[in-house]
């Protein structure tokens, strides 16, 4: 099996401080693994750096068999890597539909009106709103007016629309009521088939384990257990021994 993401002996830190010391990661194509760990163990600091966002300071990043380690984010997302950040940063002060734009004008060189039409993998505002009809109910409404659930939707309908092969989800779950997160797993859910591998670093289990294949937890900045979904949650200690929950 191939993998989309292939990280080697990964390390990395902010102003000289070691955050990643030494992390193997790896997302087989198609897959979803979920990135889980406690608080501040680096699991942010690690999308951040696939990214692009944050530099290492050595290690490898293969996406697609190409090394992206130190490339900046714009390189990434060109390479077919998305993330989708924590907090859902959208454009406030814009609305619905002005985000999905500017976020699609982003892959088409700013050539708006064109649709490409439904081709494998090649995401539309039109396809988005397929995906998420609440999003087309709220085309008018500007970011700011949005419910938590619905900026996430649009947070993850901007990743889509760069035609993503590998999407990077921090925590979707944060900040939102058990019924939305059940909205957001039931979309990304949806997304099975489409052809793109994540990584779902998130602290509502419940969330991960439905959504991902495989789980990896990070301790201090390495990986420390590899399972399947299956796996590790029918063996309740070990989850309690790394996570500290039952
Ligand atoms: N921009 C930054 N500048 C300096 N230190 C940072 C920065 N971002 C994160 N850190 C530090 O890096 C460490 C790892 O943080 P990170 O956010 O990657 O952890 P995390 O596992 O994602 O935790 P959480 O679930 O709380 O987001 C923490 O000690 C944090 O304070």
């Amino acid at each position: 099996m191939t993998n989309s993401l292939a990280v080697r002996d990964l390390k990395a830190g902010y102003d000289g401080t070691t955050v990643l010391d030494g992390v193997d990661f790896t997302v087989p194509t198609g897959t979803v693994v979920a990135l889980l760990g406690r608080n501040g163990v680096g699991k942010s600091t690690f999308l951040h750096t696939v990214m692009g966002m944050v530099k290492p300071y050595s290690g490898s990043v293969l996406v697609d068999g190409r090394e992206l380690a130190g490339s900046p984010a714009h390189v990434a997302a060109r390479h077919g890597v998305a993330i989708v950040p924590q907090g859902r940063r959208v454009f406030a002060p814009l609305t619905v539909e002005e985000n999905l734009h500017i976020a699609a004008g982003h892959k088409h060189g700013l050539k708006r009106g064109r649709s490409p039409g439904r081709e494998p993998g090649r995401w539309t505002v039109a396809r988005i709103y397929e995906l998420m009809p609440r999003l087309a109910e709220r085309r008018s409404n500007r970011g700011d007016q949005l419910s938590g659930g619905e900026q996430q939707m649009l947070a993850i309908g901007r990743a889509l629309l760069r035609d993503p092969r590998l999407l990077l989800l921090d925590e979707p779950s944060d900040g939102l009521a058990p019924a939305v997160i059940d909205q957001v797993a039931e979309v990304l859910a949806g997304l099975r088939g489409e052809g793109i591998a994540s990584v779902l670093v998130e602290q509502d289990l419940h969330l991960a384990f439905r959504l991902a294949d495989e789980v990896a937890v990070m301790q201090k900045g390495r990986i420390v257990h590899r399972s399947s979904t299956r796996e590790f949650r029918t063996d309740r200690d070990r989850a309690h021994a790394l996570l500290g929950v039952g």
